[in-house]
């Protein structure tokens, strides 16, 4: 039987999302390990005023790409670029693109969706639902179509404590609740949204179920699998360990952290963190894309690609190894030295938040407001606030994914694909990964330098001797308002060293007597 990447070499693949997070990992490791793969067609929208090909251009610039730019300079030929926007009638796709890909195209990697928690619920359903649908009714006039794999997300069900690889009933008939949005004014959709999403933290998840139904009603017309990882993390091993480019999911908390602004969030210190590399998640995708071509199973398999059933670790942990490696390469610029705890309990948090959150924001800007610049650090708070509020449902508590698939894929690969296309994560060593993650945010996300490694550890040191100076000034002005100004608290003041010195003299009387 062929190899994968023997399967993938002349084939014309097409993905969504290829400017993501996921979707630059994919085409990176289809080019290297697959280099005679014939050609990627990825679709994308002009934004923030750059053109489609602009876009494209700069993203193959980009460090990821510059072990296939070593190995083949020309890669970018194979990068074919067809403009769309996902959530116009017919994905916006021009007439002469729809004939290119419907007559070429082998395999599709729908990878594009809306991942913000907030999003409204009308935009959520139109990307991650409606867009799917659009683009299953392209991939059904596909002539040469293969296999069509979708990414969902373990926490689709998230409002199930034990997952199996299986396409729950959804929450809601797709085709109803989209028919009766249509109709409807925002206020009122945002009205009902809580009622809609039922048990469900945000809409992201939500839309995700129902795009899963959507693809289930399709999987008799098509050769369809469907990629569930949990949250997905920096590359582990490929192309290089650390690689990361965003803020989501842990990499805001853990910079956050490292910069000494976050210093308290809810989650269970026991509970397993299911962060999955990005690499991992790539190489199942592809092994999981041959598989289906190959083998064409009888229904659409379900891949659930997480950690926690089989090399489990905890947010403690992650807290530990996260703060020790950034006391050891410190951020530059940090506010404060990196101390985050975590904590289950509310109240506590919310002492925390106060006391380490609110009140060195306070004093800051009152700080910058005297200086004559613009007060930020409230402002950053309340955003950290935001995120941390939308992140803690998923770091406070457990939930049991069913892998039988993810072990059975593995067994059907030859020991070169399982060297190739990793995905065994009972290989993975927690702390070395936790600490290239971290470097990972550093290096690649916020484009510092390692070689100014030292200024920052003498930044911290300046903190850390403000810190000093401010709790000596503290507790000077405490004895001078409270102490010094009323008699009766110098009473008590007099009082309270009086018994212990009595306690020290009767503690010192005692052990002579017993020598
Ligand atoms: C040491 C302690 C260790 C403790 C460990 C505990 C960690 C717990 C982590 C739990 C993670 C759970 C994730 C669950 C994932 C589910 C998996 C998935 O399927 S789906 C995948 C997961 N999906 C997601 O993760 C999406 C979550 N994100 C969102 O929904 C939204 O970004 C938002 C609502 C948080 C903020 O909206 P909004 O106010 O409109 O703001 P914008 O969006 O416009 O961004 C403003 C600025 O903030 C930046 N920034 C962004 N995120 C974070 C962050 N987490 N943090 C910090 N910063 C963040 C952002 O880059 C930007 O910077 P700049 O450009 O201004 O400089
Ligand atoms: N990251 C994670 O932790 C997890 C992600 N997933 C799933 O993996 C997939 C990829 O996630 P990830 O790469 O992290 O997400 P990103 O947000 O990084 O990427 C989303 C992609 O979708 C594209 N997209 C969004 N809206 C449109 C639109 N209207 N028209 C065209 N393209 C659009 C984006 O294009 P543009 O650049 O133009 O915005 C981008 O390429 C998603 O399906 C997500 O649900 C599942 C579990 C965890």
């Amino acid at each position: 039987m062929a190899s994968i990447s023997e399967w993938y070499a002349g084939k014309n693949v097409l993905i969504t999302g290829a400017t993501g997070f996921m979707g630059k990992v994919l085409m990176e490791k289809l080019l290297r390990s697959c280099p005679d793969v014939k050609a990627l067609y990825i679709l994308v929208r002009p934004k923030a005023g750059q053109s489609m090909s602009e876009r494209v251009q700069d993203m193959m610039m980009c460090k990821l790409f510059d072990r296939v730019r070593e190995d083949n300079p020309d890669f970018h030929q194979k990068i074919i670029p067809i403009s769309s926007e996902l959530t116009q009638p017919g994905l916006a796709i021009s007439p002469e693109d729809v004939q290119t890909l419907t007559s070429c195209i082998n395999i599709v990697f729908h990878c594009a969706a809306t991942i913000r928690f907030d999003e409204p619920l009308k935009h959520a359903l139109q990307l991650n639902v409606i867009a799917t649908q659009q683009l299953l009714s392209l991939a059904q006039q596909m002539q040469h179509l293969q296999a069509f794999i979708h990414i969902s997300t373990a926490y689709a069900n998230c409002n199930r404590r034990h997952i199996d690889e299986v396409i729950y009933p959804p929450p809601v008939e797709p085709k109803k609740l989209i028919d009766s949005l249509e109709w409807m004014d925002d206020s009122i959709i945002c009205d009902i949204t809580p009622r809609l999403i039922g048990d469900r933290p945000n809409t992201y998840t939500y839309t995700k179920a129902l795009a899963e139904c959507v693809v289930q009603q399709e999987s008799g017309k098509l050769n369809i699998a469907i990629i569930r990882p949990s949250i997905v993390g920096a590359s582990w091993q490929e192309p290089f360990p650390g690689w990361i480019d965003n803020f989501n999911g842990p990499s805001g908390i853990f910079i956050a952290a490292g910069k000494g602004i976050l210093r308290t969030m809810r989650a269970s210190n026991d509970a397993v963190a299911d962060l999955i590399p990005v690499d991992v998640v790539i190489n199942l995708t592809l092994a999981a894309g041959w598989y289906t071509a190959v083998h064409r199973p009888k229904t659409a398999l379900v891949y659930n690609c997480t950690t926690g059933g089989i090399n489990p670790f905890h947010w403690g942990e992650i807290e530990h190894h996260v703060m020790s490696t950034f006391k050891r390469n410190p951020l530059e610029q940090a506010f404060r030295r990196p101390n985050a705890n975590i904590t289950s309990n509310y109240l506590i948090n919310q002492y925390w938040i106060l006391v380490s959150h609110k009140f060195p924001a306070l004093i800051y800007d009152l700080f910058l407001r005297l200086s004559g610049q613009k007060p930020q650090m409230m402002r950053i708070f309340n955003r950290l606030h935001k995120a941390i509020g939308l992140l803690a449902y998923f770091s406070s508590q457990d939930w049991e994914w069913n892998s039988d698939n993810m072990n059975m894929l593995m067994n059907q690969l030859s020991a070169d694909d399982r060297r190739t296309f990793n995905f065994d994560v009972r290989q993975l060593n927690w702390p070395e990964y936790i600490e290239n993650y971290c470097i990972g945010t550093k290096k690649y996300v916020l484009n510092e330098d390692m070689s100014d490694i030292p200024a920052a550890r003498q930044h911290l040191r300046k903190l850390r001797n403000i810190r000093y100076t401010f709790n000596t000034v503290l507790l000077v002005f405490i004895w001078r308002v409270f102490i010094a100004r009323s008699q009766m608290a110098r009473n008590i003041w007099y009082f309270v060293v009086s018994l212990c010195y009595k306690f020290l003299s009767y503690f010192r009387a005692s052990s002579t007597l017993t020598q």
